[in-house]
């Protein structure tokens, strides 16, 4: 058997296409375009790469960009005045900072600082405690690009049972917080779990989102099961995700690739994100669920 790709990237470029159908109506009600304010302190290069590739698909949708590149050396205060700066000024509609931040930054702290309702990585912890508790918010654009994929594949996932590997504020808590809110019967697995086979071989849906690359092996799997792999890690041999690959593509029953999975989909959640944003600050309607 030979699991069938989750193709993320065609996923992730309907779903950019779908936002920018919806921006000239926003143009036409607001006289303006939705705006995304994005910080990036330091020079990583894989940071850089994300934020141009940001910039470059939030123009391509319509919507403004605003990039702002700190130095590396860029005090805590320099950063939270600029935090309040977009907070106050009435283009931005949403406001990401890109991590990892510089260790001599209060990462928290800065979070903390954001306007929730600008906050379209959904980092704040007033949206995960939005989240938590069912009441509207800002998602993270990570695990809402997954339970999307998901929800493509399988309709309802009412019942599912799920395995989260990860524990994460900005993957695998809140995943395990959307898959509870569908009904699925949630498991989240971390460095302290003990016989992680065990769990995963009950699992139609497993998400790997832990940050060791070929970590789960196809051999843990549930014949059949729908595989997510959050994974980014950069090796000799390029980029791989958290999943062995091939041997979970001849147990599964889908798989997503990485590059073309979770990745884009991460993206273009940020300009659904921003895009909700803009219409709440606003004050125009918008059907969310038809994005
Ligand atoms: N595609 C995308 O858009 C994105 C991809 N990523 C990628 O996803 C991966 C995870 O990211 P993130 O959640 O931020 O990573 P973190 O390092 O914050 O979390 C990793 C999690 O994995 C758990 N873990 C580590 N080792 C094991 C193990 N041996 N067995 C079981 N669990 C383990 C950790 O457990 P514990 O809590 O006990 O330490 C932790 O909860 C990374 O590869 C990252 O690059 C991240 C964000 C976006
Ligand atoms: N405040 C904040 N919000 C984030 O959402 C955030 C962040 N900081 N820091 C880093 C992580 C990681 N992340 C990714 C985004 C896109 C791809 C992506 O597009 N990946 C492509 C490949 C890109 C490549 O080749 O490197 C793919 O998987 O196909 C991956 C990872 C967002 N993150
Ligand atoms: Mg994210």
């Amino acid at each position: 058997m030979s699991a069938a790709s989750i193709d993320g990237k065609a996923f992730a470029a309907g779903l950019r296409a779908r936002i920018a159908e919806r921006v000239p109506t926003f143009r036409k009600a607001t006289g303006r375009a939705p705006g995304l304010a994005v910080v990036l302190v330091g020079e990583d290069p894989a940071s850089a790469v994300y934020v141009r590739s940001k910039g470059k698909q939030t123009r391509e949708a319509g919507m403004e960009s605003f990039e702002h590149k700190l130095p590396a050396d860029t005090d805590q205060a320099t950063l939270l005045s600029l935090v309040e700066q977009l907070n106050m000024d009435p283009a931005v509609d949403g406001i990401l900072v890109q991590l990892p931040l510089p260790a001599h930054i209060d990462a928290d702290e800065v979070l903390l600082r954001i306007d929730p309702d600008k906050d379209v990585d959904g980092f704040h912890p007033v949206n995960a405690g939005r989240l938590a508790t069912g009441l509207p918010g800002f998602v993270p654009c990570t695990p809402l690009g997954c339970l999307m994929l998901l929800e493509d594949r399988l309709g309802d996932l009412s019942g599912l049972d799920a395995v989260v590997v990860g524990r994460s504020n900005i993957v695998g808590k809140p995943m395990a917080a959307l898959l509870t809110a569908k009904s699925c019967t949630v498991t989240v697995a971390h460095s302290r779990t003990h016989n992680l086979p065990h769990y995963l071989r009950h699992a139609d849906i497993v998400v790997a989102a832990v940050g060791r690359p070929h970590f789960v092996k196809g051999e843990w799997l549930k014949p059949g099961a729908t595989v997510i792999d959050v994974g980014i890690n950069r090796t000799e041999n390029g980029l791989t995700g958290d999943v062995d690959f091939d041997s979970a593509a001849s147990v599964a029953g889908a798989i997503t690739p990485v590059p073309g999975g979770v990745g884009p989909m991460t993206i273009a959640v940020l300009l659904r994100n921003t895009l909700v944003a803009a219409h709440r600050r606003e004050g125009v309607a918008l059907e969310e669920g038809d994005i």
